[in-house]
């Protein structure tokens, strides 16, 4: 088929390259220049595994096309809305601003019987609010929803094989849903099931599958406080809990806290959305969901001070990873670049690494030191923070890691260090929620 992806981020880039990967014939569009000549020339804008193998083969072979020009998307038979939807400042409400652009201005090129597609995370009553726009504007087109479930990390083997579809569709267009099952076929016949709805729910499913992921890390990370202050062990727990297939172990590690540019600003654009709907009650448990989180952030800066004597001032802390995951560049409200602030504005020499954030770091927080290898991190540091559990930072041995220190002190912030191998290895060792 011949598919525009408008908006080429972490989601619109990778989307477009799968799509081409797929055999589709793609065009991505962005109004950022830098990233469209980037992804022309077949170098992925951001750190994504696998993406830069499909960008260049999808490109080599003339089915991926990239223009900031949106006219070069008037002969797609689907257009796909990737575009962000940022937390407005104020409200904690999602900016449609970018998508209400975009869609206004694929109406006037859209050809007789294309189909737009949205898939970014939108407020529920976006797609009803663009589909009435379109029957005014373009009734020869369609819309659908389409909500992503992509994790940063694992975005081209989400894309390529997701756990489930879901298509939001006007009342009756049964040729939306098979348009979107031509773009999908290779995943339908390899089992994907497909949930075909209407708009609301759509939209409802996305906010609502990240907000119960947060409400469980959150749920761990008030367990892990609860552990603290007992002296149980928060993993031992969530193995334990997690056994039961009703609970499942997978998002039940506890640690610094979720960040991203996805669970944190969903959580609050669905609470403000249900305010809107006068039903802010309901989703009042969101609000402490996202307070449990930030805690998770204050609690680890409380412990560095602590462990450093009472005073961070003067003292070096090396700070290993600045994303908000492993795996990918992204450092949009990332834990591990808040307490790294945090602990500069208290005076600590906060000396960060990270194997692929460091440039999205410096540009979000120019104040703070970075270094290209861990060696350098760790030289003469009086604590070791492990804030973002990239593979390198799991293996380290604690006996080399303990002759570049200063001081043996590490925080497993990510609780993926053998406690009882650091200690041995003369450490002060603290993990989240670990005795
Ligand atoms: N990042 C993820 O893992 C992920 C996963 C699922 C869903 N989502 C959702 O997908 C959407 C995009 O997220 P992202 O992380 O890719 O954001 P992003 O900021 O990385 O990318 C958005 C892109 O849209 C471009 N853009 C803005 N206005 C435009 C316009 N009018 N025309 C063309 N391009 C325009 C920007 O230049 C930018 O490149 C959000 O709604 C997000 O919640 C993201
Ligand atoms: O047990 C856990 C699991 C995750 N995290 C943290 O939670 C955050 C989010 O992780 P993850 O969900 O893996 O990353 P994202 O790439 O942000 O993906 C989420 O957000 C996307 C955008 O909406 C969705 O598409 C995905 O389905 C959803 O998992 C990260 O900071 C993780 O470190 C924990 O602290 N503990």
């Amino acid at each position: 088929m011949r598919i525009s992806v408008i908006g080429c981020g972490y989601l619109g880039a990778v989307h477009a390259s799968a799509m081409a990967e797929l055999g589709h014939e793609v065009v991505g569009i962005d109004v950022d220049r830098r990233k469209i000549e980037a992804l022309a020339a077949a170098h992925p804008p951001f750190y994504e595994p696998g993406l830069p193998e499909i960008l260049n083969s999808a490109t080599a072979s003339g089915r991926l096309r990239f223009s900031p020009d949106i006219a070069d998307a008037a002969d797609a038979e689907v257009h796909f809305l990737a575009v962000g939807t940022p937390q407005s400042s104020e409200t904690g409400a999602a900016d449609v601003s970018f998508v209400d652009a975009a869609f206004e201005a694929l109406l006037p090129i859209l050809a007789e019987g294309a189909l737009v597609v949205g898939k970014s995370t939108v407020p529920v009553g976006t797609a009803a609010r663009l589909a009435e726009r379109l029957a005014a504007e373009a009734p020869h087109a369609a819309l659908a929803w389409n909500p992503e479930f992509l994790r940063e990390g694992f975005a081209v083997k989400d894309t390529l094989a997701p756990d489930r579809l879901v298509y939001g569709v006007a009342d009756g267009d049964d040729r939306a849903a098979s348009m979107l099952d031509h773009v999908y076929r290779a995943a339908i016949e390899a089992g994907t099931p497909r949930i075909i709805t209407d708009y609301a729910t759509a939209e409802l499913v996305k906010v609502a599958a990240n907000a119960f992921l947060a409400t469980k890390i959150s749920f761990i990370n008030a367990m892990s406080e609860i552990a603290d202050a007992t002296g149980a062990d928060v993993t031992a727990l969530a193995d334990a809990i997690g056994h039961d297939v009703r609970i499942g172990r997978r998002f039940l590690n506890a640690g610094v806290g979720f960040g991203g540019g996805c669970l944190p600003k969903d959580i609050r654009g669905f609470t403000a959305r249900a305010e809107e709907l006068g039903l802010g009650q309901t989703l009042a448990f969101l609000t402490e969901v996202d307070a449990i989180n930030m805690r998770q952030r204050r609690r680890v800066v409380d412990l560095a001070v602590r462990d450093l004597g009472g005073s961070a001032a003067g003292k070096k802390v090396a700070m290993l990873g600045v994303t908000f995951k492993p795996d990918s560049d992204d450092v949009r409200d990332s834990p591990a670049l808040d307490i790294a602030t945090s602990l500069n504005a208290l005076g600590a020499e906060v000396v960060a690494t990270d194997p692929e954030g460091i440039e999205n770091a410096r540009s979000r927080r120019p104040e703070l030191s970075y270094v290209p290898t861990t060696r350098e991190a760790l030289q003469l540091a009086d604590l070791v923070i492990l804030a973002t559990e990239w593979g390198e930072y799991r293996t380290l041995d604690p006996e080399v890691v303990g002759r570049l220190v200063g001081e043996r002190r590490i925080i497993d912030g990510r609780n993926v260090l053998d406690p009882a191998a650091w200690r041995a290895a003369g450490w002060h060792y603290r993990g989240i929620g670990r005795p």
